[in-house]
């Protein structure tokens, strides 16, 4: 299957604003890449750049070692001659094609002969599990039924590069689940290259191989999801990505009211913590991170006073004033204290960040290592 590489691609439109910034960007061979941003970041534009919607204003994209866009060389290969199967947001199946001819409709284009469509349009409903719909009309499914079969007309195709655009949108919470769980398991059997866009993390953390988060056009972070979890590059990511997000707690003030951060404060705290790492600018803590208790040895520990307890049946959320700044934590194990208690709490693992919202891996190592 083959990867996918972008170098120095940029877009943007009528000649405004860059919608997409010098992006150096490879989508490995037979991987679930999620793009990943808040709205406007341009993960749209760089899927349409790679279907070839869009044309780059600067930069090259190459499919398998194949040049398809290059500014500098002049070359534009238009969307049916780049082989890609694309599913965007609104699915349009065809209204007044059953749910088979919609699945034949790419493989007719593409001059399969009959016996050989109906066999390949049958096992992709049967990928998707809407085989026994496969004589009814769009109109007569649920929206759900019309997503997996428009997932079904790209896979009979069999294409080697997928390309999808939010295309789990218009899915209730329930669906939505079952078809990530789906979309995974077609990715291992197809082995398929995959570009996935969403906004929404969890979408990203659970599907993807590799993600990538942009924000205004710039590609942040490149990581597998996991990776990208526990060691974000930047604030950014760190804030972005996780639910509910990264506390940040800032550790200097602007240099114009530099009274340092407040006495017997978390900052102060923390940065006691960690001292000789100066360039400490920010900390970060994840809710789980957060724990109620006695601390090990090394870990840092402060005060809190317990404000809410919230049981969610699996986990509890709460919320705890920590010095001088509200922390949430999260634990999956039952929580005994009441509002108005003071307790202990303590984390495992605390981010830093310098004054340009960088992570600091070297002190990463030494702080978060205790764990
Ligand atoms: N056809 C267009 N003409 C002009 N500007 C556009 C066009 N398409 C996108 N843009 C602009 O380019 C920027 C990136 O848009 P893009 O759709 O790629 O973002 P996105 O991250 O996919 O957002 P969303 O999640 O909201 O779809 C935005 O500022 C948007 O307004």
């Amino acid at each position: 299957m083959p990867a996918i590489e972008l170098s120095g691609v940029a877009k943007s439109y009528g000649g405004g604003d860059h919608a997409v910034r010098n992006l150096d960007l490879v989508v490995p061979d037979g991987a679930f890449m999620c793009l990943l941003g808040p709205s406007g970041c341009g993960k749209t534009t760089t899927l349409r750049m790679i279907a070839g919607l869009e044309q780059p204003s600067a930069g090259t994209i190459a499919v398998g070692g194949r040049v398809l866009d290059s500014v500098e060389q002049g070359v534009y290969v238009p969307p049916e001659k780049r082989g890609m199967g694309l599913v965007f947001q609104s699915y349009a199946l065809w209204p007044h094609l059953s749910v088979r001819e919609n699945v034949e409709f790419g493989l007719r284009m593409r001059k399969v002969p009959a016996p050989e469509r109906r066999s390949r349009a049958e096992a992709a409903l049967k990928m998707v599990h809407v085989f026994d719909a496969m004589d009814r009309y769009p109109s007569q499914l649920s929206g759900g039924q019309q997503q997996r079969v428009a997932l079904a007309r790209m896979l009979a195709v069999d294409p080697e590069v997928l390309l999808l655009d939010e295309p789990l949108s218009n899915l209730d919470a329930r669906l939505r689940l079952e078809m990530r769980a789906e979309l995974k398991r077609i990715h291992e059997e197809s082995g398929a290259t995959i570009v996935f866009v969403t906004h929404d993390q969890l979408e990203a953390l659970t599907m993807a191989t590799h993600v990538a988060v942009m924000n205004q056009g710039e590609l942040q972070q490149l990581a597998p999801p996991m990776e990208m979890y526990a060691r974000p590059a930047n604030r950014f990511v760190a804030e972005f990505v996780g639910s509910p997000a990264m506390a940040i707690v800032e550790a200097t003030v602007e240099a114009t009211v530099d009274a340092g951060p407040a006495p017997g404060g978390l900052a102060a705290s923390l940065l006691a913590h960690v001292q000789g790492h100066d360039r400490a600018a920010a900390f970060g803590i994840r809710p789980e991170a957060l724990h109620l208790g006695t601390p090990p040895p090394g870990a840092w520990s402060g005060p809190a006073t317990v404000e809410a307890v919230l049981p969610a049946g699996a986990s509890w959320t709460v919320r705890l004033r920590v010095l001088d700044t509200e922390l949430f934590a999260v634990t999956h194990t039952p929580v005994e204290a009441a509002p108005g208690d003071t307790v202990t709490c303590w984390t495992d693992q605390l981010h830093l960040f310098d004054a340009a919202g960088l992570r600091l891996p070297a002190l990463d190592n030494n702080v978060a290592a205790r764990a």
